[in-house]
């Protein structure tokens, strides 16, 4: 039982026994809610002789205070203990969950997010949890725990008088039969809702990120006719889910009135055949009239069974991706990269890289180029193990990468590409990311070798300026620089380069030129060029065509050799005047 929670409703074994717990002291309250009955009881067995003749009813009212203060008490006992039970376990289940797979998504493969979009996790992560917590402690103890309290009643109400206990309790089963037959139409209406709901907040994600565009293009009356359409899809989809689920929730209610009239026809007739006294019958009739509550409240929320069973897939599907392997512990022999006969796809249908070897040596700059489409920065993903090959091996330092924990293995690399990731924080935090423990002498020292010195001191508040969303107060060049600085902090003894110069004026391109001439002093750089003129002065050039290696060379071997570098070389003399 245990387990089968666990696994159904993604708890932990805490979780299980907490709310397991919580059910059981559910189950007692439930049932403690039944000790004022005592009361009616007592009370009809005191005015029953004034109803039968002209006698004066004495009440022992001391007796009833007491049966009050106590039934209280026990209640407040058991709603307290199931209170503890239920939701600190499982608000810090919740907390616990959201940790987890926020840890989780740090380990998976790049590979992972490109099949999924951000909205997509961010639902998993808040709004799925959230789901999951609301059936976990509000509909699960409850559910439990009223069935519990309806099975002890029975009992005891089917042993005094089994006719009258028939009459009441028939209905549970017919209520449960309803509930689990309707569960497929139910599900598939979650279903049809879930996925309309992700729809929403895809489109709104979509925006947002890409506001500008959409702005710059005079596109916001098109994106809007469809955002509204997406969101009255999800609006209809939700009140075909509510109308579905309050059919079968008040058809379950309306069963539970049923078994109360049923109640009072059966002991109506017993009643006047004489088979079933009026203490009895008064007593079976207020007892139904309560009993059912519970479970008729439970009927309300039992749906959430079917709303949770795609978002709990859903989390599933990350906890059960296979993270990337390798040991965080190894001996580097050097620095040099090699690349043997490596295969690579990002689907089954198209590979990218065919058989594709080279040899980028420490201390040198390696320059890929080819092109567009050709698969330079593939290698430079492959080489930071955010994909592995599919066939074929990479090598750092004459260790296989796949052997070395995809984490590990970024502290030696640091990558320089021109989109820029920035965030809401101060300059100098930006570019401590680049070394944690940065002191801030440190930082300023490695801003000042990557040329942003000046331009953080022409800002409000320097180093202690915040940057906006994304580093949205930056120009392009600036940004680079940032990242550059961060680099140059990191001092890893590997650098992948994009040549990023390409989309830059020639003030900013010279300040960026001479900040790589800092970061590259010594480190192994595999680069990825796009301008041939830049490559003149790279040490190795590895011409890539359709994901192979057609020549490779120095710069002077291939320009004599007059192959695709010569020839990309001309043409973009071509076109430049240079
Ligand atoms: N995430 C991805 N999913 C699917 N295909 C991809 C992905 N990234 C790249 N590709 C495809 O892989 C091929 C190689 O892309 P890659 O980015 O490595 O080329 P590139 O040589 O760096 O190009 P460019 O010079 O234009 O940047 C291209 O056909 C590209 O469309």
């Amino acid at each position: 039982m245990l387990k089968w929670g666990m696994d159904r409703f993604e708890m932990t074994r805490d979780g299980a026994i907490g709310v397991l717990k919580g059910s059981l002291y559910s189950g007692l309250y439930y049932i403690s809610l039944m000790f004022p009955m005592s009361l009616i009881y007592l009370f009809i067995l005191d005015v029953l002789p004034a109803l039968k003749g002209n006698v004066r009813v004495t009440f022992n009212i001391l007796t009833y205070i007491f049966i009050m203060i106590l039934s209280l008490a026990i209640s407040g006992f058991f709603y307290y203990k199931q209170y503890n039970a239920v939701f600190f376990t499982i608000y810090g289940e919740s907390a616990k969950k959201r940790l987890k797979l926020g840890e989780k998504l740090r380990k998976l493969p790049l590979s992972f997010f490109e099949q999924k979009d951000l909205s997509d996790l961010t639902n998993t992560i808040l709004s799925d949890v959230n789901t999951l917590e609301n059936l976990q402690s509000h509909v699960i103890p409850g559910l439990i725990g009223s069935i519990m309290c309806n099975i002890v009643v029975a009992v005891m109400l089917i042993l005094w008088d089994f006719r009258m206990g028939l009459a009441m309790f028939w209905v549970l089963p017919v209520v449960i039969i309803n509930t689990v037959l309707s569960g497929k139409l139910q599900e598939k209406y979650a279903n049809k809702h879930f996925l309309k709901k992700c729809a929403v907040a895809d489109e709104a994600q979509e925006y947002i990120e890409h506001v500008s565009d959409i702005v710059a293009f005079n596109r916001e009356e098109k994106f809007f006719e469809k955002y509204k359409k997406t969101v009255k899809e999800e609006e209809s989809a939700h009140q075909i889910l509510e109308l579905v689920m309050s059919i079968f929730a008040s058809g379950g209610q309306a069963f539970l009135k049923v078994g109360f009239a049923v109640t009072v026809i059966v002991g109506a007739i017993l009643f006047e055949k004489g088979d079933l006294s009026l203490i009895k019958f008064l007593f079976y009739i207020i007892s139904s009239a309560r009993i059912y509550d519970p479970l008729g409240m439970v009927l309300n929320s039992i749906g959430y069974f079917y709303i949770i069973k795609k978002p709990v897939k859903r989390m599933k599907q990350i906890e059960e991706t296979k993270e990337m392997g390798g040991k965080s512990d190894f001996v580097l022999e050097n620095y040099n990269i090699v690349f043997e006969n490596v295969d690579f796809g990002y689907s089954n249908e198209k590979k990218v890289l065919k058989n594709l070897s080279f040899k980028a040596k420490q201390g040198e700059v390696t320059a890929l180029i080819g092109p567009s489409g050709c698969g330079k920065s593939t290698c430079t993903k492959l080489l930071t193990r955010f994909y592995d090959p599919l066939k074929g091996k990479i090598f750092i330092g004459g260790k296989n990468i796949t052997k070395i924990n995809p984490e590990t293995l970024m502290g030696y690399i640091s990558m320089v590409f021109q989109d820029v990731i920035l965030f809401d924080n101060t300059v100098m935090e930006n570019i401590r990311l680049g070394k944690r423990n940065a002191s801030d002498v440190e930082v300023i020292k490695a801003a000042k070798m990557a040329n942003c010195h000046e331009f953080i001191m022409n800002m409000t508040e320097g180093y202690q300026t915040m940057l906006g969303e994304n580093g949205a107060r930056l120009s392009g060049g600036e940004r680079l620089r940032i990242s550059i600085a961060r680099a140059i902090l990191k001092d890893a003894p590997i650098l992948l380069l994009d040549e990023a110069t390409a989309s830059l004026d020639v003030e900013n391109e010279t300040k960026i030129q001479e900040s790589i001439a800092h970061l590259i002093k010594g480190k192994t750089v595999v680069m990825i060029a796009h301008r041939m003129r830049t490559v003149e002065n790279a040490d190795h050039i590895i011409a890539i065509k359709d994901g192979a290696v057609v020549e490779e060379g120095s710069p002077y071997e291939l320009l004599k050799k007059e192959g695709m570098f010569y020839q990309m070389l001309s043409l973009q003399k071509e076109e430049t005047g240079f």
